[in-house]
């Protein structure tokens, strides 16, 4: 609070000076990122547990995504693996969605020529989630190669099922995410909220869950809250994008993200939304700040 307050007063004294200061660039461009900062709430509600995706800011560092996802308040950072744990870890971020062991997002458990490889690298990244102290670990269907709906069921429970048996033992979750068919992911199997929930009532375990992706299901579905709360007993997580373009979260595009968060507290969701747009604006951070705050329900 007294740091809000040293900020304003510091604010209300750079603006009193501004006119005899404009002339540099960096003083003003420093005012206007503070004003924009000064709209926005001191804190967060703590209704939700803040996330972002690591990838979306690819322009800088962990280590300054970080610092960054700190001063917003900010819980976990996702998709990222062993490597950037130790990071995370001093600045006391989780790693809210794990990843590492996927091959990639086309070759995935719906498709039993991938299975020998998959099962090595689950098998190995199961423990190591476990030992560092984190829960979800990402997996992916993959794509349908032609496969019809029962196929695709069929093949993952077969490719999962020892999986989610050896997840089961070290209490981590295996988190099949969501994607949209039809513009980012065409053929992937797992596109549809109804078709993951048939998957989880197959493998009958806690320790199998899924991402529920808003921006990839706004896409092939729509229908996004009442899906939310039809299915919300399989989610274990939830990521954010604008729609269309996957950028910003605000009035430049159609979904109302204040009433989809207030949909996912209303379903007792205790895991985390993770922020995945990629911040069209110059000041990605500022753009990473504001999402948080919409979605501050
Ligand atoms: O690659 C994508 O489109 C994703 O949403 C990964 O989380």
């Amino acid at each position: 609070m007294a740091s809000n307050q040293n900020r304003r007063s510091a604010i209300k004294n750079m603006l009193a000076g501004t006119a005899a200061i404009t002339a540099s660039g960096v003083i003003t461009s420093f005012t206007q990122k503070e004003q924009h900062k000064e709209m926005l709430p001191d804190t967060l509600k703590g209704n939700i547990n803040h996330a972002v995706c690591r990838w979306c800011y690819g322009d800088i560092t962990v280590e300054q995504l970080c610092v960054a996802a700190k001063d917003i308040g900010i819980k976990g950072i996702d998709l990222v693996g062993p490597a950037d744990w130790p990071t995370l870890k001093k600045h006391g971020l989780y790693s809210s969605m794990c990843n590492g062991a996927e091959i990639n997002l086309t070759d995935g458990f719906g498709d039993k020529q991938f299975h020998a490889q998959l099962q090595k690298n689950y098998s190995e990244m199961i423990p190591k989630v476990a030992a560092a102290g984190y829960k979800n670990l990402i997996c992916f269907s993959g794509s349908r190669r032609g496969k019809d709906n029962e196929t695709g069921w069929n093949n993952c429970v077969e490719g999962l099922k020892p999986l989610v048996a050896l997840a089961e033992k070290h209490n981590v979750v295996l988190v099949m995410e969501l994607l949209n068919s039809k513009i980012d992911h065409k053929d992937y199997q797992c596109d549809r909220v109804s078709w993951g929930a048939e998957l989880c009532k197959r493998l009958g375990s806690e320790n199998f869950k899924l991402l529920y992706d808003i921006y990839h299901m706004q896409i092939d579905e729509g229908d996004v809250i009442r899906n939310i709360r039809e299915h919300h007993q399989y989610i274990a997580h939830y990521h954010t994008g604008g729609v269309p373009g996957r950028n910003e979260i605000d009035d430049t595009q159609e979904l109302y993200y204040p009433a989809i968060m207030k949909a996912i507290v209303g379903v007792g969701h205790k895991g985390y939304v993770a922020q995945e747009f990629i911040p069209k604006q110059p000041d990605h951070i500022a753009s990473l700040r504001k999402a948080v705050h919409i979605c501050d329900v």
